[in-house]
């Protein structure tokens, strides 16, 4: 197996008796890129935390790469880069200077070659001698990845990337960690933004209430869980749905103007013939139709609403 990063029966309990995480087990493939939803308090913070050394689990294991990251911390840490949200280094320091200094707390030798192409990446190698205070919230963001790149990492943590940024950045940013990716890079994301997500992922993982209730490929996560809506727009309002048409299941929207119409993208059949042919029947004309696919949001907050 290619997994660079294994997770088995990983669980957290904080001193005060909160248990973070319960027996998380989770693979991540060599090069993919990797993100993990979940709601506040789920745990992702907890779970990155523990990988990265920061945090102490309770019990269970995780290897990088091969390597126990606690018999074998300092191989496994190595290996792992770390983006967190905010920067906090010295303001005064330079881009140069600060991500130089991020490969020294490695004990990477000097490799200015190395910075210089992570830099020009980034697109941050005109702003090299630029103080950080200087900087734009963008570019400041792009500084805080070239630091976790500097040692060379083969796994990239991004911690909400694009928390609080504006539109623009956001798809400026994907962009970045599209290219990462293309390098080699194994991604796993936390995000907020479903968007975000169903734009990069090759997977999803969901977290809630510090349990994966489900890994899968993005694609195939869309299309099982996903559902169609065909809205049919009426020709003049009706006030009721017909009893004919109950089997159908149909919502009549409050200005009457409007049926829809929801489907199971996996079924053999959509019913959508039937349907029409039904509306037809009962003398229903309409004057246009569309549909609409559910997006991974809807997917998502449907997967983690808590049980009524
Ligand atoms: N040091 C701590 N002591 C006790 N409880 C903690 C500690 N750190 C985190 N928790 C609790 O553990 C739970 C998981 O927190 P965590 O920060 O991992 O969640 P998260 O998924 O990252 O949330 P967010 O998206 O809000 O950052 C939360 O209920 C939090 O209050």
């Amino acid at each position: 197996m290619s997994s660079i990063l294994s997770i088995s029966n990983l669980s957290k309990t904080y001193d005060s008796g909160f248990q973070a995480l319960k027996a998380v087990n989770l693979e991540i493939e060599r090069g993919e890129l990797f993100a993990l939803l979940g709601p506040n308090g789920a745990g992702k913070t907890t779970l990155i935390s523990i990988i990265c050394g920061i945090v102490t689990a309770s019990s269970g294991k995780v290897t990088v790469d091969g390597h126990d990251i606690v018999r074998d911390f300092r191989a496994a840490r190595s290996m792992i880069g770390l983006v967190p949200q905010e920067l906090t280094t010295d303001a005064f320091e330079t881009v140069w200077d600060t991500v130089n200094f991020s490969r020294g707390l490695f004990g990477k030798g000097k490799n200015p070659d190395l910075v210089e192409r992570v830099l020009r990446d980034l697109s941050l190698w005109d702003k090299k001698d630029n103080r950080l205070m200087t900087l734009s919230g963008g570019m400041k963001r792009r500084v805080l990845i070239a630091k976790a790149l500097a040692h060379e990492p083969r796994l990239l943590f991004l911690d909400e990337p694009t928390a609080g940024v504006d539109v623009e950045l956001r798809r400026d940013m994907w962009r970045v960690v599209r290219r990462l990716q293309e390098t080699g890079v194994t991604i796993i994301l936390t995000t907020h933004y479903i968007e975000e997500a169903e734009d990069l992922a090759d997977r999803v993982g969901v977290i809630n209430k510090g349990e994966i209730i489900l890994v899968e490929n993005k694609a195939e996560l869309m299309h099982k869980l996903g559902r169609k809506q065909l809205t049919l727009h009426l020709a003049e309002p009706i006030t009721a749905i017909p009893d004919a048409l109950a089997e159908h299941q149909l919502e009549l929207n409050a200005s009457g103007e409007a049926l829809v119409y929801t489907y199971d993208t996996r079924g053999e059949r959509t019913g959508i013939t039937a349907l029409l042919q039904d509306i037809h029947a009962a003398g229903i004309r309409f004057r246009d139709l569309n549909t609409k696919q559910s997006s991974l949001e809807e997917i998502f907050v449907d997967l983690v609403k808590a049980p009524s």
